[in-house]
């Protein structure tokens, strides 16, 4: 398979730093963290054992696992200043917006003081995000104080039970985790390299979080998931969506979901929700989602050779399980997490300030004039 010629802006192409923790693209479509195939991961760990490894380099092994999960879970709670903070948010504000306040805030009253707490402030963050996330939503939209801490073993599970105030299907628990593993990381994606460019100044790990937030907001990266959701909900069959995509390319427009800065034919975290929300298509009784999905797929790949990128099936996944549209990307914000906060680690070990060198295209040196004669 020939590489994707990856030249010219965007600083395509050019390495900006060395990694251990992520391969991605190495054979034209492979995603690997500390040397495991992600899909391998999707299938037999859980997203607590890749957020260990990604934190320590290995997988734990059950009593590690044990001690990490019980560590997380004595952390689920949000101080009471933080739930304040979340109830003077407005309902229509933007989630990822709530999200960033949350991991600002959160610095604030549980700042790390030194970079031996890295792994705390990591850890806390991690375990906090869920109830950011639906304490926010649930007080905004129901009027509901919800207890932020549940006794459900997994973080996935955890944050559908905040959710819903109910316990989730074993199944439900299961997409989630997968979800979570798929998200968790993506070499120097743009969100991860704010993070490192944040942590090259030797900033701390809330303010190395809180920039990759505002990076992952937008809808080139992982705001993705709800504009795809967006476009997939105005087509009413496979035909009606072959034919408005048309429209949208002949204008030139992004279809969202669609295509990859590295990767050249395919995502690996594709094929893999992508079964996950066939499956849960075939459960619910109503494909339409799923098959609409399938036919914008289709259509991409005869029309542009563009293919589905880790965003595109996570809509209808998400949307078969009921979650609403606008906590997509947070929840991305809950597994890049751990991708964000390891490559803050792997900068702070071996530092160099970021700074690189722009070529300059502007005017040529001249001398301030008076203002009246300007
Ligand atoms: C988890 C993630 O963050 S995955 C990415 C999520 N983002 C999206 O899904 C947004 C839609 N996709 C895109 O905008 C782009 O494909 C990106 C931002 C992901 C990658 O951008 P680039 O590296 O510049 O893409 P690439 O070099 O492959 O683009 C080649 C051509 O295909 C076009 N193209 C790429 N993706 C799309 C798309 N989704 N829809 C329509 N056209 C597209 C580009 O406009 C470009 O055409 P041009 O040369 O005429 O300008
Ligand atoms: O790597 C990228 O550019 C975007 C991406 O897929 C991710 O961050 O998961």
């Amino acid at each position: 398979m020939s590489e994707k010629k990856i030249g010219g802006a965007g600083l395509r192409g050019q390495s900006a730093g060395e990694t251990k923790l992520c391969t991605v693209g190495q054979s034209g479509s492979g995603l690997t963290y500390c040397g495991y195939d992600v899909a391998d991961l999707a299938e037999n760990s859980t997203f607590e054992e890749v957020a260990y490894l990604l934190f320590n380099g290995e997988l734990p092994n059950q009593a590690q696992l044990d001690a990490y999960k019980a560590e997380l879970h004595a952390m689920r709670d949000l101080p009471q200043a933080l739930k304040e903070v979340l109830e003077r948010i407005p309902a229509d504000a933007h989630p990822m917006d709530v999200m960033r306040t949350g991991a600002s805030f959160l610095g604030n009253v549980e700042p790390e003081n030194d970079f031996s707490e890295q792994r705390t402030a990591a850890n806390r963050l991690l375990a906090a995000f869920p109830a950011i996330m639906t304490y926010w939503y649930r007080y905004s939209h129901d009027g509901v104080k919800i207890d932020c801490v549940t006794e459900e073993e997994s973080l996935g599970g955890h944050f559908l039970r905040l959710l819903n105030g109910e316990e989730p299907s074993a199944q439900h628990k299961r997409v989630m985790d997968v979800s979570l593993i798929l998200y968790a990381e993506h070499e120097f994606n743009a969100s991860t390299f704010t993070a490192r460019v944040c942590a090259s100044t030797l900033s701390d790990m809330f303010s190395c979080i809180t920039g990759a937030i505002g990076t992952l907001r937008g809808p080139l990266h992982g705001g993705a998931n709800e504009a795809a959701m967006d476009m997939i909900l105005k087509f009413n069959s496979p035909e009606d969506a072959k034919e408005k995509m048309a429209g949208m390319l002949e204008r030139k427009e992004k279809i969202m979901g669609f295509g990859h800065a590295i990767y050249r034919t395919s995502d690996p975290r594709n094929v893999v929700i992508k079964a996950w929300s066939e499956k849960l298509a075939q459960e619910n009784g109503d494909t339409s989602l799923y098959d609409i999905s399938v036919a914008c797929e289709e259509f991409m790949w005869d029309t542009k050779k563009l293919f589905c990128n880790a965003d595109f099936f996570h809509a209808s996944t998400y949307n078969y399980m009921g979650i609403p549209t606008k906590l997509f990307t947070p929840i991305f914000v809950c597994s890049r997490l751990t991708g964000w906060a390891a490559h803050v680690m792997e900068q702070r070990d071996n530092n160099r300030i970021i700074r690189p060198s722009a070529d300059y295209t502007g005017v040529e040196p001249r001398t301030v004039g008076p203002i009246s004669e300007r």
